[in-house]
């Protein structure tokens, strides 16, 4: 994991959403896909929410103008620094393409929805 701050200043009003600029393009070894998830404390320090949750980059995406971006909306007015360490980025390898196989029913006992194991 890395940890990537934001590539220019911006002020935020809440409910206002922005792409930041994270300054980085890159291009990924084959049959890698790069991740952006933001840190614990994003939310907390700066009132923004990844509003895609997790950012899957393309190994495509590699241009120079193909600049990774944070899809940010505000909870608050806020403003976001150049320089401030806003989100995480992973790069990992892709597991084996899957074939799957349609059936009409599974032979495993239901597990049980959200929350119905009590703990
Ligand atoms: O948090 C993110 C998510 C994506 N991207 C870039 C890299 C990615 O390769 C490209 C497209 O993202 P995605 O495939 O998720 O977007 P889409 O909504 O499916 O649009 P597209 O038609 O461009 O694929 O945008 C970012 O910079 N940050």
């Amino acid at each position: 994991m890395y940890d990537i701050c934001a590539a220019e200043t911006v002020s935020l009003k809440k409910g206002s959403f922005c792409l930041i600029d994270l300054g980085i393009s890159i291009k990924m070894p084959e049959g890698c896909t790069c991740w952006i998830v933001p840190r614990s404390s994003t939310y907390k320090r700066y009132k923004i929410i990844q509003t895609n949750s997790v950012g899957v980059i393309d190994g495509s995406y590699s241009g120079n103008n193909d600049i990774i971006k944070f899809p940010a909306r505000a909870d608050e007015d806020t403003v976001i620094h150049k320089g401030d360490y806003i989100c995480q980025m992973c790069v990992t390898k892709r597991p084996p393409r899957l074939t799957f196989t349609e059936v009409d029913s599974l032979d495993d006992v239901n597990r049980g929805g959200f929350g119905s194991t009590g703990r």
